[in-house]
């Protein structure tokens, strides 16, 4: 082996094989389990995909009701939790409460160490179930609010929504946020999935799993840009300063936030539905200088780099009007990727070995230690 044949960030490398998504970057599309992601958005509730991650089939009425009934009745926080989150800075990133408190929900998991598949798959629904909460209740204490607690009558999408800001929005909006869950929730081998099956594969346990990919995915490269596009666009101000902008920003070889992709490199899969989605948001709350800014830029890109959006580019304006605070973005796709992470933590664990590839060393020689005075 040299260092010719090393593929740096595994660039390339197939490692393993999954049932539960495909990625085509030939023909542009995302299977989850064999069905289309823009299909499953168009006529699928996020409650309904989670199953179908889980299970490999979409569920019956039934199994859809037994599903819920246990996600709605495990909304609430235990107390420990929202104590520990309280206890937390708010000039943290609210991704390092995710991770925390991700970790309390598990250490106050009475399967915490239960590897079998029927308690990883309760612990993933209690994930699931509570999550929203944790992202909720972060961005309310931030803006000096009160805890809203959950909402049994209401689907996942309206009770994320009533616990982040009182009252549940008009029904596009609750739609608009139902799809973004549906196309974050699930993307093959990206790295806080990958960072996941590496954790499982040492048989620890799920909540640390989860634990390692959040912090995967806090990165600007990773799910942090869809926080790091709305700097962007905070930052340019306006459609007519984009061009210029860019221009600036390649001189100083940046990175723009929301483009490229490692596997898509003619367009990421799920970009049209989302950006139909911002469409209807920019419509919907008037703002068509959101809207004139986002095609400006993208143009501008494609004119001077041939590269083209990913999924945070169109999400990070979308949940700007729904009225998240920036920071909140990145939360919010772990909501919806904990579906996939968990999922594959069950794939791994259904099928294990442990994840340890080699190095090519290339520091000094053998040598002697000096002698010590
Ligand atoms: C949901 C998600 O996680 S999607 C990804 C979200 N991340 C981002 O939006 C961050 C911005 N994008 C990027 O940094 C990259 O496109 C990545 C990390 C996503 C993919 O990176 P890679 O597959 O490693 O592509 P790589 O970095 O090799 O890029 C190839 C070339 O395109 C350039 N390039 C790729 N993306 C960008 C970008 N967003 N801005 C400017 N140039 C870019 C690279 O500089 C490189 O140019 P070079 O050959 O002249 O050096
Ligand atoms: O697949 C990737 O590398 C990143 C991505 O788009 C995702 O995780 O949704």
């Amino acid at each position: 082996m040299t260092e010719t044949d090393i593929k740096k960030g595994l660039a390339g490398v197939v490692v393993d094989v999954t049932s539960i998504s495909k990625v085509n970057p030939e023909t542009n599309s995302l299977l989850y389990r064999g069905y289309p992601v823009q299909d499953l958005a168009a006529r699928c509730s996020f409650e309904e995909v989670a199953y179908l991650l889980w299970h490999g089939e979409l569920p019956t009425e039934a199994e859809l009701a037994a599903q819920n009934d246990a996600e709605r009745a495990q909304r609430t926080l235990p107390d420990g939790v929202v104590d520990v989150i309280t206890s937390l800075p708010t000039t943290c990133h609210p991704m390092d409460v995710c991770r925390t408190a991700v970790s309390v929900i598990g250490a106050h998991d009475p399967a915490a160490e239960d590897p079998s598949p029927e308690a990883s798959l309760a612990k993933s629904l209690r994930l699931f179930a509570q999550l929203p909460a944790v992202v909720a209740f972060d961005q309310r204490r931030r803006r000096g609010q009160e805890l809203v607690p959950p909402r049994e009558d209401l689907g996942y999408a309206e009770n994320f929504l009533y616990m982040t800001f009182g009252e549940v929005p008009e029904k596009e909006v609750v739609r608009a946020f139902e799809v973004s869950m549906v196309l974050y929730a699930e993307h093959s081998f990206n790295a806080s999935t990958f960072t996941a099956r590496v954790i499982t594969s040492t048989l620890a346990d799920l909540h640390s799993a989860v634990v390692g990919a959040i912090g995967a995915l806090k990165g600007p490269l990773h799910g942090g840009a869809n926080e790091a596009v709305m700097a962007t666009f905070d930052e340019i101000g306006s459609a007519d300063a984009a061009e210029a902008w860019l221009e600036d920003a390649l001189a100083h070889k940046k990175k723009i936030m929301g483009f490229g992709h490692r596997v898509y490199k003619n367009g990421d899969s799920r970009v049209p539905t989302m950006k139909s989605v911002l469409d209807d948001l920019v419509a919907h709350y008037d703002r068509p200088d959101l809207g004139e800014l986002y095609t400006t830029l993208e143009k501008a890109m494609g004119e001077r780099k041939n590269i083209k959006p990913n999924l945070d580019y169109p999400a990070g304006p979308a949940y700007h009007l729904m009225g998240f605070d920036t920071p909140t973005f990145t939360p919010l796709f772990v909501a919806s990727r904990v579906t996939g992470w968990t999922a594959h933590i069950m794939e791994q664990a259904a099928s294990n070995a442990l994840i340890r590839p080699l190095s090519e060393y290339v520091g000094p020689d053998q040598r002697e230690v000096p002698a010590r005075a």
